[in-house]
């Protein structure tokens, strides 16, 4: 699959912070029930990489690595089986490992220099990260105005409120977010509601 596709696979990708191993098939259970199906592992929390290996098992969910800010934890995500590499932010030496690996990658942009950067590399798909933070919907319908071929996945403030509005704004194949999957033990009923809520949100 290319990063594109996997954007397109729902409109929400829910952003995933597992504390506990033992959480992470449940999880990923109920949000592939509900819908979604494209996971991302921060890998923040020191059973990240097992819990990504654990959720790999779990029939129909697409599992990615979070949070991977160089080159050795680029790796680390790869042997654990991440599909796709999503980061914060872009550097010449991640994305050019990612490339390298042959990866679906999602940087995280937040400026034209950073999308610049990407399209040196031929990336065209990026993270408009932290989305609220940087200005909301206003300020990436500014920043994507010059830069027609590329395509993003807000993150970063987004809740089921406001999720419609940057769907509805063509460059976006979807949104990212921790609100469907709060941290802690997962209470499964409420996160597949959740999660079938935002599978059916448009774009
Ligand atoms: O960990 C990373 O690599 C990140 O990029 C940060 C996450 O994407 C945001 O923290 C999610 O934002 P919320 O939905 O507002 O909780």
């Amino acid at each position: 699959m290319t990063i594109e596709e996997i954007m397109k696979t729902a409109p929400v990708i829910p952003v995933i912070v597992v504390d506990d191993v033992a959480h992470a098939q449940p999880l990923a259970r109920a949000l592939v029930a509900g819908g979604l199906r494209v996971l991302e592992v921060t890998l923040r929390t020191p059973c990240a990489l097992e819990a990504i290996r654990a959720m790999k098992a779990v029939d129909g969910a697409i599992i990615g690595a979070g949070t991977v800010t160089n080159e050795a934890e680029l790796q680390a995500a790869l042997d654990a089986g991440s599909e796709f590499i999503v980061s914060p932010g872009l550097t010449e030496p991640l994305g050019r490992a990612a490339l390298r690996e042959g990866v679906p990658f999602l940087p995280g942009i937040a400026n034209a220099g950073d999308i610049m950067r990407g399209l040196d590399l031929g990336l065209t798909q990026f993270k408009f990260f932290p989305a609220m933070a940087a200005g909301g919907l206003p300020a990436l319908k500014a920043l994507a105005a010059p830069f027609g071929q590329c395509q993003f996945c807000p993150t970063g403030g987004i809740g089921v409120d406001t999720a419609s509005e940057w769907l509805a704004f063509d460059p976006v194949l979807c949104v990212g977010g921790s609100w469907v999957a709060p941290r802690g033990a997962p209470d499964v009923a409420a996160v597949e509601r959740t999660a079938r809520e935002a599978a059916q949100l448009a774009r």
